[in-house]
């Protein structure tokens, strides 16, 4: 069995350690870095499992470039929709990858904490049954794992959550308090749902890890880069120097914009990633606030 990590930001590198509990896991990146099992990118590619950690925005130029398939088993641990085209991360892999080689990682989970080996429980989301319950049996006791076909929904859950992460940092930043954190976090997931289930995705997968429990996670913890951005915005500061300043990826940056776009295209009614996406352009927060609690 060969297995490889394709990224090696704070994500691909949690989940190296953890697969590497029961396996020797391969991890590639475009730069060199002083990680064991760290190999070239031709070496990771001939592995017969390949996971990707890599940014949501990235992937489909990543595939054109690198990728040609050969029969590998793909799973997805990135989390985020497409800016500009508004494609789900299924149907950019479905361009590159046969549909029964594919599954989607979901459900909470902070590179910081798995890297320190401590538990949580997480969802493979495949159309493959068999396929996510390998997947799954890859990974070591200390992360519990489910399987679901439900990938349009573990999609939406863990782009959605980002942008209402950024919401919730917003809320928090405002000072506004524990009542409104907690009432556009519940409103969030109902927001969410409605958008989801638009596009196919089960009830269910909302109330679960790969729904309330990443949105939960991340819209109320620091160690969320999301939640971090919206702190930083309600502060004031600009944007452009918050995402210098995190030096990581936020995707609900993005997913927000995507968001934006597939709601007015399809008739959506998305309030709260709306006033995101207009936040993110230059709008005032508080106006924001304003705007929703008279909506
Ligand atoms: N961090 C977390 O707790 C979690 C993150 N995720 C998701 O995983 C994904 C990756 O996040 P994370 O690892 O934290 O992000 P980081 O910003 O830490 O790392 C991003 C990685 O992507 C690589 N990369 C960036 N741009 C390109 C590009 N144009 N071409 C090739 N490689 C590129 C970087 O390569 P290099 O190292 O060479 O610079 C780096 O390895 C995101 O979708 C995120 O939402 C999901 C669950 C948890
Ligand atoms: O997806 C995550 C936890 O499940 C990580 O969230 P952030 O990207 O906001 O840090």
């Amino acid at each position: 069995m060969s297995i490889a990590v394709i990224g090696a930001g704070k994500w691909g590198q949690a989940l190296q350690f953890a697969l590497s509990r029961n396996f020797t896991c391969k991890i590639t990146s475009r730069q060199q870095k002083s990680i064991e099992n760290f190999v070239n990118l031709e070496e990771a590619l001939t592995c017969q499992y390949l996971i990707f950690a890599l940014p949501a925005q990235v992937v489909r130029g990543w595939l054109e470039t690198h990728f040609s398939f050969s029969g590998q088993k793909i799973l997805v641990a990135a989390k985020g929709i497409e800016q500009g085209s508004g494609a789900f991360l299924n149907e950019i892999f479905a361009n590159f990858v046969p549909e029964d080689h594919l599954s989607f990682l979901s459900g909470p989970s902070f590179a910081s904490e798995v890297i320190q080996g401590l538990p949580t429980a997480l969802v493979i989301n495949s159309t493959n049954d068999i396929l996510a319950k390998e997947f799954a049996s890859f990974f070591p006791s200390f992360i519990k794992t489910y399987t679901s076909k439900d990938v349009i929904g573990a999609e939406v859950c863990g782009a959605y959550k980002n942008v209402l992460a950024i919401a919730s940092g917003i809320c928090d930043g405002l000072r506004l308090g524990n009542n409104a954190r907690a009432s556009l976090i519940a409103r969030g997931l109902v927001e969410m749902r409605r958008f989801g289930k638009y596009f196919g995705a089960q009830d269910e997968t909302f109330l679960g890890l790969s729904g309330a429990g990443d949105l939960f996670l991340t819209a109320s913890s620091t160690l969320s880069r999301n939640y971090r951005v919206g702190l930083f915005l309600a502060e004031g500061k600009k944007l452009e120097d918050i995402l210098i300043a995190l030096g990581e990826v936020a995707e609900g940056v993005f997913t927000s914009a995507a968001i934006f776009e597939l709601s007015l295209k399809h008739t959506i009614y998305t309030p709260i990633a709306h006033e995101i996406a207009l936040i993110l352009k230059g709008k005032e927060p508080r106006i924001s606030v304003k705007d929703l609690l008279a909506d």
